[in-house]
């Protein structure tokens, strides 16, 4: 627990395909009768939204965990790369051919990962990111990721968190 906890959200769209997806297997398969479709095997977009949490036993010079600015320009990049992208995992089988009709045609921009980008793995990816950030500028000492919150849709999120 720390005394002051801030967060800024962002706003991003993607596509993504969960090809690991398999509803007639996996944890809770149990509560489905009938075998469903795997409906995010397919290609599909969302518009993401993205929540971060800083926090902080004492505050800066400033009066601040860390100015909303300086957090905005942190993830500024990352965001403007991901938007408007897809993302694929690069073990995904489809990869090798949806990279080369990427090159061919330029009519999409992929977002490679190493994971199955579900928005579970995703909240981790962001939050990996910014603790490196704020190690990159010598802060975690004093600020702390609390949580990363991605919201896939309306009525679904994730969040990653390694505070106890
Ligand atoms: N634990 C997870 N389950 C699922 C993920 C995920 O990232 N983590 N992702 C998906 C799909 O990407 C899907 O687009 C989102 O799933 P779902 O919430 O089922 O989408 P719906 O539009 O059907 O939601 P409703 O509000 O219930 O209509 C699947 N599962």
């Amino acid at each position: 627990m720390v005394k002051w906890v801030i967060s800024k959200t962002f706003r991003f769209e993607a596509g993504h395909r969960v090809w690991k997806q398999n509803l007639t297997m996996g944890r809770g398969s149990v509560f489905t009768k009938e075998i469903p479709q795997n409906k995010c095997i397919n290609l599909h977009g969302h518009s993401y939204v993205l929540e971060v949490y800083l926090g902080s036993d004492t505050l800066s010079q400033q009066e601040m965990v860390m100015d909303f600015y300086h957090l905005k320009n942190a993830l500024k990049d990352l965001i403007e790369e991901i938007d408007h992208s897809f993302i694929i995992d690069v073990h995904d089988p489809i990869y090798p051919e949806l990279k080369a009709v990427a090159e061919k045609y330029g009519a999409f921009k992929i977002f490679p990962v190493e994971f199955c980008p579900t928005a579970e793995a995703l909240a981790k990816f962001f939050y990996d990111f910014l603790k490196e950030k704020l190690k990159e500028a010598g802060l975690l000492e004093e600020v702390k990721v609390v949580k990363v919150v991605l919201w896939e849709t309306a009525t679904s999120k994730a969040e990653y968190s390694e505070c106890t």
